[in-house]
């Protein structure tokens, strides 16, 4: 058997238990009436309340009868898997560095475990404005650029329709999320103009140490929301809120994973959660999954929504600036580090 670098036990407290629990309280949300010519009230409120439910319990759901065509998802599954199906020299030819944190990458570290996986990544807009270090007082801005590789030849074109489509669903379920909080249903889409958003290929190859090993360990996304499509290997863990247990995400043909990320949780003041989820990976089966994650523009200041704040709900968290926030990650996810890394709980409020 292959000999499994420790570099990627996770320790005993967060190993995975092979008898895996499924549930079936991932709430299942049915879109479609956005996508008829007219709403009745009733029907957009049931819909408002299914979300805002689900956002509140679970902080993930998922949903079909999205709007978005199934060639798009079957066109970006295809070419993800040809893509890393390729050998490692040609994936390495758009590696991932320490200046650009875009392309291909094999060593992510998530709470500094090494990642049982490979990724590429790529930013929506080409190119995208962050800052250029994390120092809170270095005021300089950087271009971070798209690195698409040459194989397979159509990779680049499917990856950005498939982005355009899931752009869509992004602001349909924005929109929702932003009617639950009582707020106008376009209360939040000017935070996205010069969005960060960006597109990631997951591969978790077969490992021979499933017990000791995660394909990703514990987190909790940092933007404002995630969307995910996953193959049909389970994997996929959500802890329950009600109990700190492990739930494996079912694999639904056509489904499209969403779940609240940290943004949305500060700008709900808390009502809303982001939730620690990780990935499972098997010994006889690879899997392959395609994150969405839909972040604002690198200037915004997030913090609670100021409609949302009274005196009865004061405020919870300090504002942070989300560019700093997000090159901090960038970089501590890059290596190995004997710190903690950076959490919005950083910036809660000491009452
Ligand atoms: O592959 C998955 O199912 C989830 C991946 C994930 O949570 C992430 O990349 O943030
Ligand atoms: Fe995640």
């Amino acid at each position: 058997m292959v000999e499994v670098d420790p570099a990627f036990f996770q320790d005993p407290e967060h190993r995975p238990k092979l008898v895996r629990i499924e549930d079936e309280g991932i709430p299942l949300i049915d879109l479609s009436v956005l996508n008829q010519s007219s709403v009745s009230q009733d029907d957009m409120a049931r819909l408002v309340s299914e979300i805002g439910d689900a956002s509140q319990k679970w902080g993930f759901f998922q949903v079909i009868n999205h709007g978005v065509p199934s060639e798009y998802r079957e066109r970006i599954e295809l070419v993800s898997r040809k893509f890393f199906a390729l050998p490692k020299d040609e994936k390495l030819k758009v590696r991932r560095d320490e200046v650009n944190p875009l392309g291909y990458y094999d060593t992510e570290h998530t709470k500094n475990v090494r990642d049982w996986k490979e990724v590429f990544d790529f930013t929506v807009d080409n190119p995208t404005i962050i800052p250029a270090s994390p120092e809170p007082d270095d005021q300089e801005i950087r271009e971070l650029r798209n690195q698409f590789p040459q194989n397979p030849p159509e990779l680049r074109e499917v990856c950005e329709e498939y982005t355009q489509e899931i752009l869509k669903l992004c602001f349909k379920i924005l929109g929702l999320i932003s009617l639950g909080l009582g707020l106008p249903k376009n209360r939040l889409d000017d935070y996205f103009k010069d969005q960060t958003s960006f597109l990631r290929l997951n591969h978790y190859p077969v490992c021979p140490s499933p017990d000791l090993v995660l394909g990703v360990s514990r987190h909790k996304d940092a933007g404002a929301l995630t969307i995910l499509a996953q193959d049909d290997v389970a994997g996929l863990q959500v802890k329950r809120k009600t109990d700190g247990e492990w739930i494996l995400v079912k694999p639904i043909p056509d489904a499209f994973i969403v779940n609240i990320g940290d943004i949305i949780q500060v700008w709900s003041n808390d009502k809303y959660e982001s939730v620690d989820h990780r990935v499972m990976v098997n010994s006889d089966k690879e899997r392959f999954s395609v994150p969405f994650f839909f972040n604002p523009a690198h200037y915004t200041w997030v913090q609670p929504l100021e409609e949302l704040i009274n005196e009865e709900s004061p405020s919870k968290y300090k504002a942070y600036n989300w560019g700093k926030f997000f090159a901090t990650k960038k970089h501590s996810n890059f290596k190995k580090l004997n710190v903690e890394n950076l959490q919005i709980n950083h910036f809660k409020m000491k009452n």
